[in-house]
């Protein structure tokens, strides 16, 4: 079997200027499965509201963790398919749900290298379930695919949260940060809103009905990103030998005025000197790759908050990005699926 590997990413605007951060901007939120709302209802919030100002605001914010070779995500997401393909003989492209490069981009360069290619494993880079990021990014793979009228057919790498190989790959990551001392570690996953869950309960009826439905077993949980959050969070926390007392979760980059799932990452930064929790770790497994909202919303601003609500020390262990165990587990899964 010919085979080819598409990493799949969120994307970043082209650079910082406040143009192309507007063009990324209205792409993304454009998007259905993002702001669930009609058309014209979208139109005008994201294009007359949101964008407008969050534009010159996210602009500066990527200024601030740029590097020469462009946005983090992007180098960091080259990073990892270099290192997969030294590894493997198989040719492995990236490709982006917004901006550049698009899956037409990563298919028709798999195909460059390998003509006569008969199946693409995609790899979308979420490991929990959500509408807004694994769905839409599987979607629109399916749609680029349909639209080239490719001849290989794709397979689907699920969402990872509970696979061994992910989550050993992250414990491992996380290990050389438990050797010093700390107070508590917190698993910050980026937010959804509540309504993101409910739409994607398939029995209408669990999620979130109750404090602990995602610890109850339903057929909900196939979807459910808050459940899959909290089973990261279980299972490595385990792995680690981490007691209860000394680990939480939180969500962050709440957008707009909805409930999104809760408790705020922001609000616990602020909450937790005051509980006594002066040294502390955060680790983002929402996110394989490094990205703005880990590189600037949690290592540049959260810890402006933890530190000014009087913490003391503030540690950001990085994302998987190329870690060695992750780059190991990508290569089983090219091979042999998930
Ligand atoms: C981890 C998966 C992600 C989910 C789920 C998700 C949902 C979601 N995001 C927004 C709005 C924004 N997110 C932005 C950046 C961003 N989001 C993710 C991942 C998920 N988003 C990543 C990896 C990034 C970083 C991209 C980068 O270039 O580094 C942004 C853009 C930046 C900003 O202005 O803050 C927005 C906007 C919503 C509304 C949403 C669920 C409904
Ligand atoms: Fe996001
Ligand atoms: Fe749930």
């Amino acid at each position: 079997m010919k085979r080819g590997i598409l990493l799949m990413n969120l994307g970043s605007p082209d650079s910082t200027s406040v143009k192309d951060v507007r063009r990324y901007l209205n792409e993304f939120l454009m998007d259905e499965r993002v702001i669930d709302m009609s058309y014209l209802s979208r139109l005008l919030l994201v294009k007359g509201i949101i964008v407008p100002f969050r534009a010159p605001k996210s602009a500066k914010a990527y200024s601030s963790i740029w590097t020469p070779e462009g946005s983090p995500l992007i180098v960091l997401t080259r990073e990892l398919q270099a290192a997969l393909q030294s590894r493997i003989a198989e040719p492995v492209a990236i490709a982006m749900r917004y901006g550049n490069p698009s899956p037409r981009q990563g298919f028709d360069e798999l195909l460059q290298k390998a003509p006569g290619l008969e199946e693409v494993i995609v790899v979308p880079l979420y490991p929990q379930y959500a509408m807004s990021s694994y769905e839409t990014a599987v979607e629109y793979a399916k749609e680029c695919h349909k639209k080239g009228g490719y001849k290989f057919r794709l397979e689907i790498i699920p969402p990872f949260y509970d696979e061994p190989g992910y989550l050993n790959a992250l414990a491992e990551s996380i290990t050389p940060y438990l050797k010093e001392e700390y107070d508590h570690i917190l698993f910050s996953y980026h937010g959804i809103p509540e309504r993101h869950i409910h739409k994607d309960d398939v029995t209408g009826n669990h999620c979130l009905k109750s404090a602990d439905c995602c610890s109850v077993d339903s057929p909900a949980h196939q979807h459910c990103y808050r459940h899959q959050c909290l089973v990261t969070t279980a299972r490595v926390t385990a792995a680690l030998d981490i007691p209860k007392s000394k680990y939480s979760h939180s969500f962050q980059s709440r957008l707009g005025r909805d409930e999104w799932l809760k408790p705020y990452t922001a609000q616990r930064l602020q909450e937790m000197p005051g509980e006594g929790i002066k040294n502390l770790l955060v680790a983002c497994p929402a996110f394989v790759s490094d990205c703005l909202e880990t590189l600037e919303e949690i290592a540049e601003e959260g810890k402006e908050i933890f530190l000014h609500a009087g913490g003391e020390k503030f540690t950001m262990i990085p994302c998987l990005n190329s870690h060695p165990a992750w780059v190991s587990t990508l290569e089983k899964w090219s091979h042999n699926g998930i």
